[in-house]
């Protein structure tokens, strides 16, 4: 009797056999720089996932990387992320610290070192006890923002605000995130706002923007080819790093003059907890407020714009702010948990417009995604951007649908924004609920109406932002 043959274990296919975007790395490259790609990474991602299939290589430069775009694939990698996660170094930030002796903050840092910040800062920044703390300084802010919208609407006769909120989104997340950092008003949402606050939001868009050519060639490199970029660069740093320790010196003299003790921010608290060096606690606070800017205001303009053209989805989350109310005014954190619409509406926000585009992993064992070999130590990515607009994941993806975060369907390694695991964003619980604050009293107080209904271009310049901003309306209601 001749045995049946055992069907073979598909074979797993060689790492070479991926599919390529590109055959000349330098080619690539050449042809990035010349039609300033870089902008249009996130769809170009896009368009190579839908021409070459759920997994593909892509090499620009030096930069070689294998990109996946399911959430199974997403949890294969981050599986095999081990105990210190890491993603892609940025050589010109590391270039300007150590130019400038500087220390890294837990972004730049990996390793035990990352692992030793990090676990330290959790305490603070993303755990529910930590976050609680600062609620009212961001519920606070967010009220304000609402008075500094009516003082303007005054201003205009017809009552209605037609403005452009790209820079009040900014003054509103750097004097939020700063009070819940520093227990310090900026003054942002007065008339006059300091201009050292202007000029640090000024040096962080500086930052970003020469942040992007910066990826993918050498700092050394780009010293010769083209000096003013790396310049610009260079001074930028050095006005967010003269802002953030303005703001830490203040905190510090006010805690060595053995204030009162009531909670002032979350420095404050990692002083007093000396549980971090002093020179860690200043990098890293130096990330989180050069981080907690562009980051949060992005998604708060394109959530308005998607409010303003989606009206009925508009409409229901004001009829679940009102219910919300009805039982009488609540702390901070119970509010929260009973605006799930709302919550929804930011996840869906970040599913189309997902700020960061990719999440990036080098696996530490071998794996096989997608029936291909990955060897252990390769640069993965998760291209949000191409996930969140895939048909294969999202039924009508282009359709803005909170609801769909409610149901029951599994939505697991669906909603990635934010990361995932030990090195998720560590800003996520502040970022979530300045967002979630800063809507919920925005909806309260004005209907929201957009000038044009088209969808928005989007660019990538470090962080996702619209090629246009768009133009919205606000009608106080009575
Ligand atoms: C505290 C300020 C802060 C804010 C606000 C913030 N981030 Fe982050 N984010 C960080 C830091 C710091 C890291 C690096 C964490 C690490 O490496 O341990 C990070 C990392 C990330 C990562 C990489 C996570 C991973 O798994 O590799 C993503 C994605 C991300 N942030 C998304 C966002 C989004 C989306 C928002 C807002 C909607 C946001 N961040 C707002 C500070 C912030
Ligand atoms: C846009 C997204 N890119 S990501 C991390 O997903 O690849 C992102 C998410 N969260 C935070 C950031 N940050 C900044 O913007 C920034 C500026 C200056 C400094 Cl010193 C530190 C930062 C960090 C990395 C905190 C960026």
């Amino acid at each position: 009797v001749v045995a049946a043959a055992e069907p073979s274990p598909s074979k797993v296919l060689p790492f070479e056999a991926i599919p390529r975007s590109g055959h000349n790395a330098w080619l690539q490259l050449y042809h990035f720089w010349r039609t300033n790609s870089f902008q249009n990474l996130h769809y170009i991602m896009q368009k190579n996932f839908q021409r070459l299939g759920p997994i593909y290589r892509e090499t620009v430069g030096t930069h070689n990387s294998v990109n996946v775009l399911l959430p199974h694939d997403a949890a294969q990698l981050f599986q095999s992320e081990g105990i210190y996660p890491r993603r892609m170094g940025i050589d010109s930030w590391i270039a300007h610290r150590v130019l400038r002796n500087h220390k890294s903050g837990v972004f730049l840092l990996n390793g035990e070192d990352w692992r030793t910040d990090r676990l330290v800062l959790n305490r603070e920044v993303i755990s529910p006890a930590g976050t609680v703390k600062f609620l009212p300084f961001l519920n606070t802010v967010a009220e304000d923002f609402v008075d500094f919208m009516h003082r303007r609407g005054r201003e205009n006769t017809a009552r209605l605000l037609t403005v452009d909120l790209y820079h009040d989104l900014f003054r509103f997340t750097l004097e939020a995130s700063s009070y819940a950092f520093y227990g310090e008003r900026l003054g942002l949402l007065e008339e006059s706002p300091s201009p050292d606050s202007q000029r640090f939001i000024h040096a962080l868009e500086t930052m970003l923007q020469t942040t992007l050519p910066l990826l993918f060639i050498p700092p050394g490199v780009m010293r010769w080819v083209n000096p003013k970029i790396w310049q610009d660069h260079m001074d930028a740093w050095d006005t967010i790093f003269q802002h953030a320790d303005k703001c830490i010196q203040n905190i510090y003299q006010e805690f060595c003059l053995g204030k009162p003790r009531k909670y002032s921010g979350i420095m404050a608290e990692l002083l007093l907890n000396a549980d971090l060096p002093l020179d860690a606690i200043k990098a890293n606070m130096t990330e989180f407020t050069a981080g907690a800017v562009d980051t949060t205001a992005m998604p708060l303009l394109f959530t308005l714009f998607e409010l303003a053209r989606n009206p009925h989805v508009q409409t229901a989350i004001r009829e679940e702010i009102q219910a919300a109310e009805a039982h009488g005014p609540k702390e901070v954190s119970k509010l929260l948990s009973s605006l799930p619409l709302l919550k929804a509406a930011i996840k869906e926000t970040l599913r189309l417009y997902p700020v960061g585009i990719t999440v990036q992993r080098y696996p530490t064992q071998d794996v096989v995604i997608q029936n291909y070999y990955v060897p252990a130590g390769t640069l993965c990515q998760v291209g949000l951007y191409a996930m969140g607009r895939s048909p294969e994941v999202f039924r009508d993806p282009e359709v803005y649908n909170p609801k769909r975060w409610l149901g029951k369907e599994d939505n697991s390694f669906k909603a990635l924004a934010f990361g995932f695991g030990a090195r998720q964003c560590i800003g996520r619980r502040l970022a979530e609920a300045e967002m979630t604050l800063f809507l919920f009293h925005m909806l309260r107080n004005f209907k929201i109406d957009t000038v044009s209904k088209a969808d928005i271009k989007t660019v990538f310049g470090f962080i996702l932002m619209p090629e246009k901003p768009p133009l919205l309306t606000f009608r106080p209601i009575d």
